[in-house]
């Protein structure tokens, strides 16, 4: 029997949680700052910006739980669309959004509509962020009055090599960038609507608002679990999505005759697990390195989010991968992918990130060569022995395989670009 979503949701819903397990390098920091108005448990009003696959998802999900729901969408066609049928036109076009969702757009809501809002919800891919809140900024230039404000994406800004903390404190300010909260976690659009147990990390620089945004979210198919460490659980989000390409390519080498080298170093059972191990290994070197806690990444957002993007063809970026693998071109995967793949601009960050921060990235950089300064997919025949000019698959493994003995984990607490973030914050 199914129950009603918000009647589990108020039966299930855990005393607010007040104590953070850790703080950025363990520093408490006690300022002041702005916080956003009171939420009531249900019928808050919600502005989710960007009608994508998540966007939708998390639209319907929040519908389920009694809350007013605004959609901004882009297109013309998908507002007239889901208005008029409570379907959208692209994603999820067979599901029947709750009556509590509708859409608003195509132009971006103006500052009347906005303060009018207790939530905005960002689900718009990294690069396009910067822009989008630059266009909002006058509407949340009143400190006092912020709505709660959530980002879900999962991404760094190429060019920039901006965190999404970045990118909001130098389009809104400081205290918009602390208030902000971060969603981030295991979790398919689709298994969210189909109501499939999934959980999550929350995170902000202000605890009052990652305790906001959980009860917001939290029904019982949707933990929502709190936190402090913004940068760590931002870094993983992104990360994870590089790792999944090469965990998807991995495939290639069941098929060509560098199997048994592809095969000793990734593709032992279950296929992914070095990918996926020394991703992680990675991962935390990087976030450690960048000044986040090398605990995040064993959190949700971290190896969690890595296993399921590494381990599903639900992936956008693990499909990248596996279609590279099958010989398509990059070019050609990204116009017909039909969403967002994350990890294709962010692998072009964290190249700088690895050379900036100093620290051992093999297959993150083996990634980037293969994307950009490859062959893109093209199979070769024997591993070392390349059919094109510049970096192919089989040249990345070889690579990778011939890497001298090393240390499994070695963390370096270098935190220079979290410093100075935080410094830019005032904390
Ligand atoms: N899909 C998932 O399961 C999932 C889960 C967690 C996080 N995310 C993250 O959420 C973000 C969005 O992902 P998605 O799956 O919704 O992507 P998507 O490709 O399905 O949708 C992207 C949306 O952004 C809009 N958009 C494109 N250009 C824009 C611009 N210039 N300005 C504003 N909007 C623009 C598109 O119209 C579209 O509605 C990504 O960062 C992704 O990593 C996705
Ligand atoms: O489809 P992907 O690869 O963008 O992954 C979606 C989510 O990030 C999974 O948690």
């Amino acid at each position: 029997m199914l129950h009603s979503p918000r009647a589990l949701r108020l039966r299930s819903r855990s005393p607010a949680r007040r104590r953070f397990s850790f703080s950025l390098h363990s520093l408490s920091f006690p300022f002041k700052m702005a916080t956003s108005k009171a939420q009531p448990e249900s019928n808050s009003r919600v502005l989710i910006l960007g009608a994508g696959n998540f966007g939708s998802c998390l639209a319907e999900h929040l519908g389920d739980s009694d809350h007013r729901v605004f959609l901004w969408a882009r297109e013309q066609s998908v507002v007239e669309h889901f208005n008029a049928t409570r379907k959208h036109l692209k994603y999820l076009p067979s599901h029947t959004f709750s009556s509590n969702v509708s859409a608003v757009g195509p132009a971006l809501p103006d500052a009347a509509f906005i303060n009018s809002m207790d939530v905005l919800l960002f689900a718009i891919p990294t690069q396009f962020l910067r822009d989008n809140l630059t266009k909002l900024q006058p509407a949340l230039s009143d400190k006092t009055k912020l709505p709660l404000l959530i980002f879900v994406n999962k991404g760094i800004e190429i060019g920039t090599d901006a965190l999404t903390l970045e990118i909001i404190a130098d389009t809104c300010g400081a205290d918009v960038a602390k208030a902000a909260t971060f969603i981030s976690g295991p979790s398919f659009a689709k298994e969210i609507v189909l109501r499939r147990p999934t959980s999550v990390s929350v995170v902000s620089f202000t605890e009052a608002e990652a305790d906001k945004t959980a009860a917001l979210f939290h029904q019982p198919h949707f933990r929502c679990y709190t936190g402090s460490d913004p940068v760590g659980v931002e870094l993983s989000g992104a990360l994870k999505n590089v790792y999944a390409i090469a965990a998807g390519k991995c495939i290639l080498y069941t098929r060509t005759a560098d199997e048994f080298m592809a095969s000793s170093m990734l593709l032992t059972s279950p296929k992914n697990t070095v990918i996926i191990t020394r991703g992680l290994a990675e991962m935390t070197c990087i976030g450690t390195a960048y000044g986040a806690s090398p605990l995040t990444f064993l959190g949700l957002a971290g190896v969690g989010d890595l296993f399921l993007t590494c381990s599903s063809s639900s992936s956008r970026n693990y499909t990248v991968g596996y279609r590279l693998g099958q010989g398509e071109t990059l070019e050609t995967i990204i116009a017909t992918l039909g969403s967002v793949a994350e990890g294709v601009s962010t692998a072009k960050s964290v190249r700088n990130l690895v050379t900036q921060l100093g620290v051992q990235a093999p297959i993150a950089e083996r990634v980037y060569e293969v994307l950009y300064e490859g062959a893109c997919g093209r199979v070769v025949h024997f591993a070392g022995v390349n059919d094109v000019p510049g970096k192919s698959t089989g040249d990345a493994v070889a690579e990778l395989m011939a890497l001298p003995p090393s240390r499994e984990i070695e963390l370096a607490t270098i935190g220079r670009p979290a410093e100075k973030l935080l410094h830019r914050l005032g904390m």
